[in-house]
């Protein structure tokens, strides 16, 4: 990243408590915040490839990555508009987690599979795509499955335990023990389990962390 620009991904689990946390330092002047164009997944001219991935993986799966590459791309190379930049999630975790997961799973045939990869490495390998910062918010998979049915979004009434459990294996294997890709910079890691209080309770203590991430 550039001397005068930062770079931070918030990752997590579904339903962690991302969002939250990005309302909570979108206050805090000198930060932008962008979140996970979701409402994009949930309406592309009338059609709703997160809810359709959600009924039929296999048929749809492709679709909904497809159009989330495109549009965390579309996120990342927006021109900065302060100083330090907080993303939720990014297109390495589109591929690392949510790709992964759908193949691994058996949910994504081979072929689909290797037309996202190649777009992917494309993409990582001609598009600059800097991050300083990759803040994660580590929880359990039971805590998710709470917060998630608790939020209540329709496309995800669907989704049981063990999804978010694969998740989670997903996340832990790239960002704590450095066991399946590369992780393009150094991780914080946030525990997320605690209430709303103890959770702003513990960005405030990580505050400075996280704006001097490029220091
Ligand atoms: N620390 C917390 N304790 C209890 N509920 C929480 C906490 N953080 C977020 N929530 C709630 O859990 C749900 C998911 O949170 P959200 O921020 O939307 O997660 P994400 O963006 O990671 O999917 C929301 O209903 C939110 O109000
Ligand atoms: N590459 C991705 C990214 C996200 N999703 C799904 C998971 C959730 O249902 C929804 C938004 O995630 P949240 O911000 O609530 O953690 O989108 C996906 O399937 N693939």
């Amino acid at each position: 990243m550039s001397c005068c620009f930062t770079s931070i991904w918030l990752e997590g689990n579904i339903a962690s408590g991302k969002t939250t946390c990005l309302e909570y330092f979108s206050k805090t002047s000198d930060i932008e915040v962008l979140t996970e164009p979701v409402s994009k997944w949930r309406n592309v001219q009338g059609c709703n490839p997160l809810g359709l991935m959600y009924q039929d993986p296999s048929r749809w799966g492709l679709t909904l990555q497809t159009y989330v590459q495109l549009t965390m791309l579309d996120r990342h190379v927006l021109p900065m508009s302060a100083p330090i930049r907080m993303m939720e999630r990014s297109i390495y975790s589109a591929k690392y987690i949510f790709v992964e997961n759908l193949y691994k799973s058996g949910k994504m045939p081979e072929v689909d599979f290797a037309v996202l990869s190649e777009w992917f490495e494309w993409i990582i390998k001609n598009i600059a795509i800097p991050v300083d910062l990759i803040v994660y918010l580590q929880t359990s998979p039971q805590t998710c499955y709470e917060r998630l049915k608790q939020r209540c979004r329709e496309e995800e009434k669907v989704i049981p335990l063990e999804y978010l459990e694969s998740i989670h294996n997903l996340y832990e294997d790239w960002l704590i023990h450095h066991k399946s890709f590369e992780v393009p910079a150094p991780v914080l890691v946030i525990p997320a389990d605690h209430d709303l209080k103890k959770m702003l309770h513990q960005y405030e203590e990580n505050r400075e962390k996280i704006l001097m991430a490029h220091c």
